[in-house]
């Protein structure tokens, strides 16, 4: 016999407790938390993620194009927004620009997605097509890293500033707005999540679901410490070169 389902409250709270997993305690991410982080791993970091950043919206954009609900496209559109911009509001992409150019980087070279590691890409791309072929509530649902977003950002608020007065202050713009921005995600798709996985079987599978995006964060990093702590960046032992593709718009 199946097990009984969880309540809603304890169905949240195991999901709660999956930011043991988040990647806030990646050593990528301590060692840039604590200050002890390089001018590149930082830059690295930031060059990375932002293909993340321009994914996101991709990735909002089929839950969209899956969801028959024209009320929950109408909210959840504000999150395309939100990182595209509209008239007469930048967004999250170009804050992300500030930030990249806050730490040192060459907004140009950031665009071409040359410092994009593979394994990132990878990552990434695995979570934009989960998203395409998923149902829109499993896609959804998948968003809810966001759960533990708000501290990471607050996070780096607090340290940064102190650990690299190197970084324009002006950077930190993409930070703050998240913070509210996320939580107002948070709420939408939990609210969604908690109505949708209804059977012990399902939220069994929507856990499985957030341990494949905690993977999703965990693997982008792994392949930044390879690159930028170890030393050990793709064909390092051929080449000095970037020779890597950056991207076939798959
Ligand atoms: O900086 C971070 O650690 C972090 C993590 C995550 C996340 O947990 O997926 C997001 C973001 N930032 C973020 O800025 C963001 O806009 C965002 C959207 C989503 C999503 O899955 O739809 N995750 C995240």
């Amino acid at each position: 016999m199946s097990q009984q389902a969880m309540t809603p409250e304890q169905f949240e709270h195991a999901l709660r407790g999956k930011g043991d997993y988040y990647h806030i305690h990646h050593p990528y991410h301590v060692a840039m938390h604590t200050g002890q982080a390089t001018r590149e791993q930082i830059q690295g970091w930031v060059a990375n993620r932002f293909y993340y950043q321009i994914s996101i919206p991709m990735k909002d954009a089929a839950i969209m194009a899956n969801c028959p609900d024209r009320a929950v496209r109408r909210e959840w559109i504000q999150r395309i927004l939100d990182h595209d911009g509209a008239p007469g509001e930048d967004g999250g992409i170009e804050a992300w620009l500030r930030l990249a150019e806050s730490v040192g980087l060459d907004r140009a070279q950031v665009l071409s997605g040359e410092l994009v590691l593979p394994g990132v890409r990878f990552a990434v791309d695995a979570y934009v097509n989960f998203a395409r072929r998923a149902n829109w509530q499993e896609a959804a649902s998948s968003s809810l890293t966001e759960l533990f977003a708000p501290h990471i950002h607050q996070s780096r608020l607090d340290a940064w500033p102190q650990h690299y007065p190197w970084i324009d202050a002006r950077g930190y713009e993409y930070f703050r707005k998240r913070l509210s921005e996320a939580r107002r995600d948070v709420e939408h798709g939990l609210q969604i999540t908690l109505q949708h996985y209804t059977t012990r079987e399902a939220q069994q599978r929507m856990l499985a679901i957030l341990q494949f995006k905690l993977d999703v964060l965990w693997s982008m990093l792994d392949a930044m410490s390879m690159a930028y702590e170890l030393k050990r960046p793709p064909y390092h032992t051929v080449t000095d070169q970037r020779i890597w593709h950056t991207g076939l718009g798959l």
